[in-house]
């Protein structure tokens, strides 16, 4: 079953087509992998579809529910939660507390919340760092924060902005093994940006390539990295394609 369904979505900003008329569709259960070079459009895409910015033009429908221009809320409701570049938890809070937060935010009691809450964060890997105050969480726990608090609201898809940035390669490995058990357990759908070609090889089942703006190709991970179009577009970005 098609899950989401992005139609024509175009946002300029100042006459800058920062998207330009882009398509594309997500089937339950499937892991979609968005790429591109710098600036290509892809978190003015999420923000897009994540319902932060809405597009001038286009469509996006989730399970059937036209969702375009919907406030953030209503579309955490419809089932859809994304996480951010640049995480902003409750610092002085506590991991669980976050957490509960964005479990109430979603609907739960403030008698639910906490032992809801208390299974995402073990559910993340964050049991031993639950009492502690977020500020004080080194930047792969921040990422488990951060989907931690997208979990909270039960989604059906997860839009993942760039969640392995910042991290070394040995803790990359246990997130994509979290992301590959969300959906292979609980059958939530995936939508990530990524700039780290490992990654997106191994966790997409198919994956967008955006070039300014636009969908330069799309497909299987192997045939599109292939694609002379693609290594052209990323020419002279190498060590961000890399990864760090
Ligand atoms: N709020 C804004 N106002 C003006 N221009 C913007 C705004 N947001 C994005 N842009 C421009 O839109 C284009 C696409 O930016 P976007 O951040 O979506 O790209 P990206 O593919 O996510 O880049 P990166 O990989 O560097 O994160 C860029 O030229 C950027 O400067």
């Amino acid at each position: 079953m098609t899950l989401l369904e992005v139609e024509s979505v175009s946002k300029s900003f100042r006459g800058l087509r920062a998207v330009d008329d882009v398509s594309f569709t997500v089937e339950e259960g499937s892991i979609l992998g968005i790429i591109g070079p710098n600036g290509a459009g892809k978190t003015t895409l999420f923000n897009l579809v994540a319902g932060a910015l809405p597009p001038d033009t286009g469509s996006v429908r989730l399970a059937g529910t036209d969702v375009t221009g919907a406030k953030p809320h209503r579309i955490s409701h419809a089932g859809m939660a994304r996480t951010f570049q640049l995480m902003k938890p409750f610092g002085s809070l506590s991991v669980l507390e976050n957490v509960a937060v964005a479990r109430m935010a979603a609907g739960a009691s403030r008698r639910r919340a906490p032992a809801e809450a208390a299974d995402v964060v073990d559910r993340v890997g964050l049991t031993r760092w639950r009492d502690a105050r977020s500020e004080g969480l080194p930047t792969a726990g921040l990422k488990r924060l951060e989907l931690a608090r997208a979990l909270a609201s039960r989604p059906r898809v997860l839009l993942l902005d760039e969640v392995l940035a910042g991290l070394v390669p040995a803790e990359r490995t246990p997130v994509m093994e979290l992301l590959e058990t969300l959906r292979r357990d609980d059958g939530i759908t995936l939508v990530f940006v990524e700039h780290i070609m490992a990654a997106v090889m191994r966790l997409s089942d198919s994956v967008l390539v955006l070039d300014q703006g636009r969908v330069l190709t799309s497909g299987e991970p192997h045939q599109v990295t292939q694609d002379p179009r693609v290594i052209e577009a990323y020419l002279g970005e190498e060590p961000t394609v890399a990864g760090p």
